[in-house]
């Protein structure tokens, strides 16, 4: 990916300093695989895909990056051991449906340099970004409640049942799996409650996983985390693990986000990331979004000078946002970057 150091401390911020302050995180990856024609009800949502059409996904992790994506998000959010197992395939096919979701960000990352090469240029007439910078790979891990596929990542109430080691058990050998698979950081997505973080924070340290990871977490009252547990006792969990690298916020409404920032910030000293969903809502029965209730590209970017301003240094895009909302993030922000990087140089 570039010179970044691997040493956890530093990993962001040598990051950070090569994309000029500030980094651009991909969009909703599963919206886009929809909107070119996949049919994503099914229990394994967008994971489906990588039996079902991995070079559609190939082709969205690429159309992110020429949108000027600096970090890609696999499509392993739905992707479980026992998701797999459940449609009848081996342990081991399981595992390795789920290196070939880091695979085939990894072969995008490969194709898009190339075409760095091919087409030299910073910004094509085609509004294409091809432009030679260090791409990181981030290895999607979604909640538990993701994986029960009935929306419950949105509600974080697993009962008294799931306890930390319940959820241990559950992500221990996806999580090594893709540690495993060459992906650059683990990125655990929509993280709806303090006892998941806690697990993960837990199996980051006791599995020796070799790769750090960012923790995300999602609000639907710009306040709490989803299940109503403290942001700030999930934002310290996050705080107290060396393993993790940088701590924000996903698939929340952008107007959450200022405020979501300002109440991180009092709790963490490490590179805090948020990428929003376009503020619709979800529809888990028909797997649906409620069209028409979120923002328009044009109101999402006009916040994220604001989000950066007081402390964002990761942002893109979650559900329902597209690579339009990426390229419209780079362009906002591109300015600020290359100002920055020209004051460093
Ligand atoms: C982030 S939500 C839109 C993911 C989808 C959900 N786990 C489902 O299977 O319906
Ligand atoms: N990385 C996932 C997150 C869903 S909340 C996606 O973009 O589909
Ligand atoms: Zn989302």
């Amino acid at each position: 990916m570039g010179h970044v150091d691997l040493q956890p401390s530093s990993f962001i911020s040598d990051f950070l300093l090569q994309t000029g302050g500030v980094a651009v995180i991909d969009g909703g990856l599963a919206t886009e695989l929809e909107r070119h024609g996949a049919d994503l009800n099914d229990p394994l949502w967008s994971a489906k895909c990588l039996l079902s059409s991995p070079h559609l996904i190939r082709t969205v992790h690429l159309d992110y990056l020429e949108a000027g994506a600096d970090i890609i998000i696999t499509a392993s959010y739905q992707a479980t051991i026992q998701g797999f197992e459940a449609r009848g395939f081996s342990r081991g096919e399981s595992e390795a449906l789920l290196r070939k979701s880091v695979e085939i960000a990894c072969e995008a990352r490969k194709m898009y340099y190339d075409r760095c090469i091919e087409f030299a240029c910073d910004d094509s007439e085609d509004g294409r970004i091809l432009k030679h910078r260090p791409i990181l790979v981030a290895a999607s891990v979604g909640s538990y409640g993701a994986y029960l596929a009935d929306g419950s990542e949105y509600s974080g109430i697993y009962g008294d049942e799931i306890t930390v080691e319940t959820l241990k058990d559950f992500h221990r050998r996806r999580v090594q799996i893709l540690a495993d698979a060459g992906a650059d950081l683990i990125a655990f997505e929509t993280v709806p409650n303090k006892l998941e973080a806690q697990a993960y924070a837990e199996l980051l340290e006791e599995e020796n996983i070799k790769i750090p990871a960012w923790f995300s977490f999602n609000s639907k009252d710009g306040v709490h985390v989803v299940s109503g547990d403290s942001l700030l006792e999930c934002v310290s969990i996050a705080e107290s693990c060396k393993k993790v690298v940088s701590v924000g916020i996903n698939c929340t409404p952008p107007r959450f986000i200022h405020g979501l920032i300002l109440s991180i910030k009092k709790v963490t000293t490490k590179p805090i990331l948020i990428y929003p969903n376009s503020g619709e809502s979800y529809d888990p029965e028909q797997k649906e979004w409620v069209q028409k209730t979120g923002v328009s590209v044009e109101d999402f970017v006009s916040y994220v000078n604001k989000w950066c301003e007081v402390g964002a240094s990761l942002v893109g895009g979650c559900c329902r946002t597209t690579p339009n909302t990426i390229r419209a993030i780079y362009r906002t922000l591109s300015n600020n970057r290359s100002a920055t990087a020209s004051l460093k140089s």
